[in-house]
């Protein structure tokens, strides 16, 4: 980040002004009749420090303090947390067309994305553009058709954890990265991690990662600052970057098309209906990279938090085991025919994604009208997140929070409850639209895993279950388990390898 110098101290001068005159208008001006959620004091003029690392669990503390909703204040910014399920609810889900847009972000999204990541698009005719092109390929109808490719990479994690159980982490990130090179760009190859390819996009989302964190580019506080000569010029040599490699990745798949070998994918789909959705030649290239970057870590995350759960909480896991030995038997794998009789598999899941939540502090909505909720403002222009951490550990929804129960996703009659649910996958018409991909994963992941192995704790290397990076979503560090295979090995590759 640049470093202020006297040359440009004048330009930080006005942006303090203006932001002064921001900051009076919240705190005087539109306080209109209702007052903003309560919150910690701040300073008059730099209103609160926001936290600086682990800012989901610093955002629980204060939901504990201030109630189910409070807000900060940073400079001219409003943040709203919402750190409640039913406060979520009412005000994520029921307000969600108030809340469809982001806040703005000058160095993640503007400069960085070139305005054309999804992820932190605003609200508007773009976004519905996007949107709708992800939506059709995405869609839970669609989502089903890739199951072949979920079962076939998913069969290979089994192949690689008897290889070399030693990186269980590294396999479930190869699942991911995989799956989705396939569902994007119709490779079909298994994709290693190592790929040029996909460690060339890892840097980019790394470093996307890093700028869209909170603080880091204070041009999103003082926009001013976006005039300061330099300040974004890396953010620029980035986006020139990324937008070369998604560029190419999509001029593979055109060619295939003109050579008549493409696969069906979703960049094809794209490509064929580019004057349907109105996108233009760089709007495509980023939505197809969007899907890697939404999709691939994330899921990889989940699936290796299933796995973490089971190791720590060998009762829940031996629940799983005995219904996966009594509706499928030891002479084939589980398959997705089987989810409706494996109820367990699925609470199981449901249970590891409040556990351990992979967008552990939610994402920034912005408010584009005044929202009353009970007797306070959520001002127009106001950032709220749902705190996904807060409100997994919502005691009122989720009895006993700290404890993993799969057993709570369960009704009276044994029935997974269709009255709860819980926010993995965000809010209202920013709700992710990979979800019905991302489940199918983790649920195939789970299944096969859990029937071929037993999964345990290395004695000597005790997991620690909140040792996970802190980024948006977030990642468990190198954590070491026990596969003890419950069938033989050649049974398990013998089926691994049968064709569907
Ligand atoms: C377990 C895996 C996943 C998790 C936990 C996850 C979670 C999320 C969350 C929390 C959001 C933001 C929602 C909000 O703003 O309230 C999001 C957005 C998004 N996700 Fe996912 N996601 C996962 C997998 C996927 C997959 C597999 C894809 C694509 C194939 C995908 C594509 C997207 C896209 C494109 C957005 C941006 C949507 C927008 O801003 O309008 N995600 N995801």
């Amino acid at each position: 980040m640049l470093e202020l110098n006297s040359s440009n101290l004048c330009i930080a001068c006005a942006a303090a002004l203006l932001g002064g005159l921001w900051c009076a208008k919240y705190v005087f001006g539109s306080r209109r009749r209702l007052p903003v959620p309560p919150g910690p004091p701040g300073h008059w003029f730099f209103g609160n420090q926001l936290p600086k690392s682990r800012a989901p669990f610093k955002f629980a503390e204060l939901t504990e303090e201030y109630g189910p909703v409070f807000s900060l204040r940073q400079g001219p910014r409003l943040f709203v947390v919402i750190g409640r399920h039913q406060a979520a609810m009412e005000i994520m889900e029921k307000e969600g067309a108030s809340l469809a847009d982001r806040p703005r972000s000058i160095a993640a999204a503007e400069t960085l994305s070139g305005g054309m990541r999804v992820v932190v698009e605003g609200s508007g005719d773009r976004l519905r553009r996007l949107r709708r092109a992800l939506h059709a390929r995405l869609q839970s109808k669609v989502a089903g058709t890739y199951e072949p490719i979920q079962v076939r990479n998913a069969k290979n994690v089994l192949l690689d954890i008897l290889d070399d159980p030693k990186n269980h982490q590294m396999h479930v990130k190869r699942y991911a990265a995989s799956m989705i090179m396939s569902i994007t760009y119709g490779k079909n190859t298994p994709t290693a991690y190592s790929d040029p390819e996909v460690v060339a996009v890892n840097r980019c989302l790394t470093r996307f990662g890093q700028v869209i964190r909170p603080g880091s580019y204070q041009v999103d506080t003082y926009p001013i600052l976006k005039y300061v000569p330099g300040y974004l010029s890396t953010l620029r040599k980035w986006h020139e970057e990324e937008l070369a490699l998604f560029e190419g990745q999509l001029d593979v798949v055109r060619q295939q098309m003109v050579e008549g070998t493409a696969k069906p994918c979703f960049a094809k789909f794209i490509l064929e209906h580019q004057k349907e959705y109105s996108l233009a030649d760089k709007e495509l290239a980023y939505v197809a990279g969007a899907m890697f970057g939404a999709g691939s870590d994330t899921t990889a995350s989940a699936i290796t938090i299933t796995m973490m759960a089971a190791a720590l909480h060998r009762e829940a896991q031996t629940k799983v085991q005995e219904e996966l030995d009594t509706v499928i038997g030891r002479d084939k794998l589980p398959s997705f025919d089987d989810q409706e009789m494996l109820p367990q598999v699925t609470a199981f899941m449901l249970e590891s994604m409040r556990w351990r939540p992979v967008s552990i502090g939610g994402f920034g909505h912005r408010a584009t009208k005044d929202i009353i909720w009970k007797d306070y403002i959520i001002p127009k222009g106001a950032t709220v997140i749902g705190n996904h951490w807060a409100i997994a550990n919502d005691p009122e929804v989720f009895p006993n929070p700290q404890k993993f129960d799969p057993q709570r996703w369960f009704d009276a009659e044994g029935k997974i409850r269709d009255d709860l649910r819980f926010c993995t996958y965000g809010f209202g018409r920013r709700i992710c639209p990979g979800q019905h991909v991302a489940n199918r994963s983790i649920f195939i992941n789970t299944a096969l895993v859990l029937w071929a192995f037993r999964l345990s704790e290395n004695p000597a290397a005790p997991i620690d279950s909140f040792a996970f990076s802190d980024t948006a979503n977030m990642h468990a560090a190198p954590f070491q388990l026990v596969f003890e295979p419950r069938a033989s090995e050649e049974e398990i590759r013998r089926l691994c390898s049968d064709e569907e």
